[in-house]
């Protein structure tokens, strides 16, 4: 399997060079060649697979000859060794139609754990095979900062850098970053929003005077990677209520467009999806996309869901391409009108394929609230404010009432506990795993959202490649 750019002007990479890149050097993200498709057949006999070993078969037609069978079943089955629940990813029923997907009981208490758990692992085994070191820089709207940070604390050849918007992360995500205080990890807190953040990272990626010196890496969900471990709990889902025989509809609390395009990747592959919901908060740029074809970029309003206060979404890029018929030249000048306007048209082609398997909803704070109080008292679940926006969405969606429903639940309550608190009257409690979170040591800097004095940040830490 090689991995080619969607601006079409940068070298295809196999599985690990795609890992260990990050973004594409011409400024697009890596996609998979060609989709692998699973048979009907094939997908029955996935069902009942610990998730570990699921994991490794829907993920070896991505990795190729890059690991062996067994290896990549070693590597998932330490990754997944460390969830605190033996489904790794467990379905809760709400009611005759809905249910809960609940991705969060990973170390750091959020979906972005099933990936990065196993991208650490990839990572330190593809260093292990060459002597250079990898400079990760990432930006966190909250989770997937902690997430990166415990998968690679303390590894050998890696320094990771970790941009968060200044007091835009709740206390406990901040913390979770900020506590943890190995000599490789370096919190940065920046004036700005997590959108600022995003470009600051991906423009470390095109400059030179950095990336000839460092080899830049990414943990965020432009890295293929991290969506590769994500395609894995839809088939999970999927084959527990009756797929292949039966659809399955998803709705997707969405901000940077990964978690739901992991879904389009499942359905690419065979998966039977009757739907997918892209549920944004009132940071809406994708539902105004996906129901109008306007993706212009607003500014970025603080939630309560904080995670998705975002309004540019990097792997949007991915689908257009995908639908768009692939033409990545077409696609650079696109995305070129883009950064420089901060708008854009979808293609006709782009929209109607988006419309195959795609709707969207938006969801207000006062819609959060609802759903978080509905999901308590007519069903006795905590569920933070990311999925009630997801399951605002899974409820007005229109869905045939045949169809099982299944909302991502990305985040513990306990990361949430001001809106979870004010919805429910209950304060929701963290998990032992999490400890003496509030008692523990915070090392951070904080930087203005200047480009140039996060350059010099990294570059006066950061070990040269080689
Ligand atoms: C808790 C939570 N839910 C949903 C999302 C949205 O996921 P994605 O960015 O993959 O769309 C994020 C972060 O992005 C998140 O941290
Ligand atoms: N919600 C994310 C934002 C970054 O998204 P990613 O999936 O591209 O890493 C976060 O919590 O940091």
């Amino acid at each position: 399997m090689d991995y080619v750019s969607t601006r079409g002007s940068a070298p295809a990479l196999d599985f690990a060079g795609a890992t260990l890149a990050g973004l594409a050097s011409d400024g697009g993200l890596y996609v998979p060649r060609e989709w692998p498709r699973f048979s009907e057949a094939e997908i029955a006999g996935l069902a009942g697979l610990p998730y570990a070993e699921l994991a490794q078969r829907i993920m070896q037609p991505f990795v190729g000859d890059c690991l062996t069978p067994e290896r990549l079943l070693e590597l998932t089955r330490k990754a997944y060794g460390r969830f605190a629940h033996k489904a790794v990813t467990p379905l809760v029923q709400l009611d005759e139609q809905q249910w809960l997907l609940e991705l969060f009981h990973g170390p750091t208490l959020a979906f972005k754990d099933v990936a990065l758990q196993l991208l650490g692992l990839l990572f330190e085994e593809f260093l292990g095979r060459g002597d250079g070191n990898l400079t990760i820089v990432g930006a966190t709207s909250g989770d997937t900062g902690s997430a990166a940070i415990d998968a690679v604390a303390g590894r050998a050849k890696i320094d990771i850098f970790m941009l968060h918007p200044r007091g835009r992360v709740s206390d406990v995500q901040r913390r979770q970053m900020t506590t943890v205080l190995a000599p490789n990890v370096h919190n940065i807190a920046i004036e700005g929003s997590f959108d600022d953040a995003q470009a600051m990272v991906k423009r470390m990626f095109n400059d030179a005077a950095m990336t000839d010196r460092f080899a830049i890496g990414a943990v965020n969900s432009i890295n293929w990677a991290r969506l590769m471990a994500q395609v894995v709990y839809y088939f999970a889902a999927a084959l527990q209520l009756g797929a292949p025989a039966r659809k399955v509809a998803f709705a997707v609390p969405t901000g940077n467009f990964g978690d739901v395009f992991a879904g389009y990747v499942a359905a690419k592959m065979g998966l039977p999806i009757e739907r997918l919901i892209v549920a944004t908060n009132v940071n809406d740029i994708l539902h105004r996309a996906l129901s109008t074809g306007d993706y212009s970029q607003g500014t970025v309003t603080p939630t309560a869901a904080p995670s998705m206060d975002i309004q540019v979404s990097s792997n949007f890029e991915r689908l257009l391409f995908d639908v768009g018929g692939r033409d990545g030249k077409a696609l650079a000048a696109q995305m070129a009108g883009f950064e420089a306007t901060k708008a854009m048209q979808l293609t006709n082609a782009q929209r109607e394929g988006a419309a195959a398997l795609f709707s969207s909803a938006r969801a207000d704070a006062d819609e959060m609230s609802a759903a978080i109080r509905w999901a308590f008292t007519e069903c006795g679940e905590t569920i933070d404010p990311h999925t009630a926006i997801g399951l605002h969405a899974a409820h007005t969606a229109g869905i045939d009432p045949a169809v099982p429903v299944v909302t991502l639940a990305t985040a513990h309550p306990a990361k949430f506990t001001e809106a979870v608190t004010a919805a429910t009257g209950q304060h929701p409690a963290l998990p032992a795993r999490v400890g003496d979170l509030f008692d523990r040591e915070e090392r951070l800097v904080d930087l203005p959202g200047d480009y140039g004095a996060v350059a010099d940040y990294v570059a006066a830490r950061a070990s040269p490649k080689a």
